[in-house]
Order: structure tokens, then C-alpha cells, then sequence
């Protein structure tokens, strides 16, 4: 559905820049934001990257990878660009740069449908908590879990912890509360959300630390251009229902 695909490689724009391309890290297990259907990346971030590379005149090749893997990806200069729903914390902003925030999201909790027994991270007492490598649910998971009590099982994508946890092995995952709520909605899988969301952040581009002012710039700029073309809101539209 919607636009073209034919924008991997070398997309040139209007040639007012050299038409340089760019590597961008993508987490290709992570719906609404980026998927692939029949071989074809799709979802929010995609479509995002793409219209940005072709209002601001540069190419983009996707590199997709474990979430995990992006950032000493992006270090190891081996990415140039990164957008793989990646909320902006302060501990990444030392070593890479953001754009302006491009969405909303934060942490819930999501339990089997049939659960009863977890509202609230009180309620967490000798459970299993799935989450995944390298993501602030990771990070909230370890920094909560001597205060609550719960034993942490760490995945590299979250099919798997959406599976484990429908699968009984996990009690309970952590999770952006937008990606859950594709995954319940899409999957079919017997699923639910308690309690409050847990924390609020917001999702940014990334590129490599001090090196990259003139990219994040045009990335910024393009970003700003679909916002104020609409543009911005009918990408969002296309993925998640209001
Ligand atoms: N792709 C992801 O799993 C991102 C998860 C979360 N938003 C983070 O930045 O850590």
C-alpha cells in the first residue's frame, strides 16, 4: 500500500546536494514503525526516512539489524543515520546526536489476556519480565528490579518477547505502548495491557555523535517540511488508527 518502494539506493532528489547516500541502521521487527512486508521495508520510520532523503536530496540503502546492535553500529561508523524507534535518553546523547523528537511514546506493561494477578509493577514479585536488549524497557527493567523483586529475560527483538509472554514462559514485558498496541491489534496474539504507562520519552534520528551536524540539519529541515506539508501526519495515518 501507499508509495513507492523504489527508493532504497540512490534516490537524487532535485541535485541540489551531491546526492550522497547514507547508511540507516532500521530494527526491521518493530511495527508500526518499521517492518517488512514481502520483502519490502515498510512502516512509519521507512516511509519518514525515505521522504526526508528525497526533500533533502539524498540517498538512503537500509541496513537492518538487532536494536541492540544499532548504536556500536552507528560508532563503528558502519551507520550513518539511525531510526529504529529510538527514544532520545541522555545516556545515548553522549554518544550520538538526535534530531528533533518525532514522536511520542513511553513504557507499559502487557500481560496474557487471561491474567488477573499483575496491575502494577507491585505486583511483580517473583515474575519473569521479558524485555529487549539495548531498549529503555532493558534499562527500566534493571534499574526497577532489586526494588520490585522480579527476575529479567532478555530478547533481541520483540515478536519474541510478545511470543514468550503468550506463551506463558514470561510473565510480563515492557514495551512502547504504540508498538504494543499494533501487535495486539495485528497479531492476533491473546494479549493485554495493565497499569499506568510507565514512563513518557520521545523518538528521535540518530547520527553519530560531533560529526554530523550538516545531515542532522537537512534531517531536521525535512522532518519540519513534512510536518508543515502534512506530509508527516498522512505517514502516520497510513499505520496507526486514531
Ligand atoms: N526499536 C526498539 O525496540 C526501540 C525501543 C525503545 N524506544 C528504545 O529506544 O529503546
Amino acid at each position: 500500500c501507499g508509495s513507492d518502494e523504489s527508493e532504497e539506493g540512490a534516490t537524487s532528489g532535485d541535485g541540489s546536494s551531491e546526492g550522497e547516500t547514507y547508511t540507516v541502521g532500521i530494527d526491521t521487527t518493530y511495527p508500526p514503525f518499521e517492518f517488512e512486508v514481502d520483502g519490502e521495508y515498510t512502516g512509519i520510520d521507512i516511509d519518514l526516512i525515505k521522504a526526508i532523503a528525497e526533500n533533502q536530496g539524498f540517498g538512503i540503502e537500509f541496513s537492518p539489524m538487532d536494536f541492540g546492535g544499532i548504536i556500536p553500529a552507528l560508532q563503528a561508523d558502519q551507520l550513518d543515520v539511525a531510526i529504529a524507534g529510538m527514544s532520545i535518553t541522555e545516556e545515548r546523547q553522549a554518544v550520538v546526536d538526535f534530531s528533533d523528537p518525532y514522536f511520542d511514546a513511553g513504557l507499559s506493561l502487557v500481560v496474557a489476556e487471561e491474567n488477573t494477578d499483575i496491575m502494577a509493577l507491585e505486583d511483580l514479585e517473583g515474575k519473569t519480565v521479558a524485555v529487549k536488549s539495548g531498549t529503555t524497557g532493558a534499562q527500566f527493567a534493571r534499574d526497577n528490579e532489586a526494588e520490585y523483586g522480579y527476575t529479567v529475560a532478555q530478547f533481541e527483538d520483540s515478536p519474541s518477547m510478545f511470543q514468550e509472554v503468550s506463551n506463558g514462559n514470561a510473565d510480563v514485558l515492557l514495551e512502547d505502548y504504540p508498538v504494543i498496541a499494533y501487535a495486539i491489534a495485528e497479531s492476533g496474539l491473546a494479549l493485554k495491557t495493565v497499569g499506568e504507562r510507565l514512563t513518557g520519552d520521545q523518538y528521535g534520528i540518530a547520527v553519530l555523535k560531533g560529526e554530523n551536524a550538516e545531515l542532522l540539519e537537512q534531517i531536521n529541515a525535512g522532518l519540519q517540511e513534512l510536518r508543515d506539508s502534512g506530509e508527516y501526519d498522512e505517514i502516520l495515518a497510513k499505520y496507526i488508527a486514531e
